[in-house]
């Protein structure tokens, strides 16, 4: 695996000298997966996934970014030996339509609306029960205001596709002509004025706009956590691997308690805190067939 890797380093074009020096800071996690397991060994492993980009392609289509059959089988295959969950941007109920997968639990609107083991530390309750938990809530009527105002204004603009996440809203414009797409931004920025407790950052080709509090996925990471029981724990060894901004949070996490392996899933050099690396999907699906194999 990690001969097959270098040598397309050095066959040229694939790899660029840039990635390749970059690669040096934020090793591949395939290259590095002996060392990582001894690091793991008699560690309870406990598996965080972005789904975007990360268990699927990315692809023109939002509405079409399936995950292949066999990430479906490795990643169920992952849940049934370790605690796995999905830490999405998408709504809660596509991801899991989309990846159709019963032992995993899901988090949708970037980590504010999270399913997750119930804790049964201090209750009799079968440690198979989820609760829900959505930090946000009192945000829905004013993110459908919204909603309402972005789909009005942004109505004449040709290949604008606005994507309602429940908690948060996804503007898309990788179809939206570049004359326009100054348009999109002013449109975005007044809504926004006229509504201070949302804010806005970027992704791939998408303007992601969502309540102004201090939750992200690096909370719902620690709430999983906790939930499973391992809040303090020291034997816990979490590994979350992700490709969008907003991963970076979960990231930072896992730094501060020194504790995992932070992996970035990029084909390019990217600013990540991320220690180890994965260039694409169909990698992330290999690093995970490690793990059960
Ligand atoms: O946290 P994630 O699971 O990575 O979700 C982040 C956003 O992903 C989706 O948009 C991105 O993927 C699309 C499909 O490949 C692509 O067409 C788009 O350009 C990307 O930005 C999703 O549609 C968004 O709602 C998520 O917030």
């Amino acid at each position: 695996m990690g001969l097959a890797r270098l040598s397309s380093i050095e066959d040229g074009n694939d790899f660029s000298i840039e990635y390749a020096s970059w690669l040096v800071e934020h090793p591949c996690a395939l290259e590095k997966f002996e060392e990582m397991m001894k690091i793991a060994k008699g560690k309870k492993i406990v598996i965080f996934l972005d789904y975007d980009g990360t268990l699927s392609d990315i692809v023109p289509n939002p509405e079409e970014a399936f995950m292949t059959d066999k990430m479906r089988m490795v990643l169920g295959e992952v849940a049934n030996r370790f605690p796995t969950a999905i830490i999405s941007g998408r709504k809660r109920e596509r991801v899991q339509d989309f990846v159709q997968l019963k032992n995993v639990y899901y988090a949708g609107s970037h980590g504010l609306d999270i399913e997750a083991p119930l804790d049964s530390t201090n209750s009799n309750e079968k440690d198979n029960k989820v609760v829900f938990y959505q930090p946000a809530i009192e945000f829905l009527p004013e993110k459908q205001k919204i909603l309402n105002l972005l789909g009005e204004r942004t109505k004449g603009i040709k290949g604008v596709n606005i994507e309602d996440n429940k908690f948060c809203i996804s503007v898309h414009y990788r179809h939206v002509h570049t004359k326009d797409f100054g348009s999109v931004e002013n449109i975005i920025s007044a809504v926004l004025k006229e509504h201070p407790n949302f804010r806005v950052s970027t992704g791939i080709k998408v303007f992601e706009i969502g309540p102004n509090i201090v939750w992200n996925k690096g909370h719902a990471l620690e709430y999983f956590l906790e939930n499973l029981g391992f809040g303090n724990s020291d034997d816990v060894l979490p590994i979350y691997i992700g490709d969008d901004r907003t991963d970076e949070d979960a990231f930072k996490v896992l730094l501060k308690r020194g504790q995992g392996f932070p992996i970035v899933v990029t084909a390019s050099p990217k600013d990540t805190k991320a220690l180890y690396s994965l260039r694409e999907p169909k990698e992330v699906m290999e690093f995970l067939l490690g793990l059960v194999a």
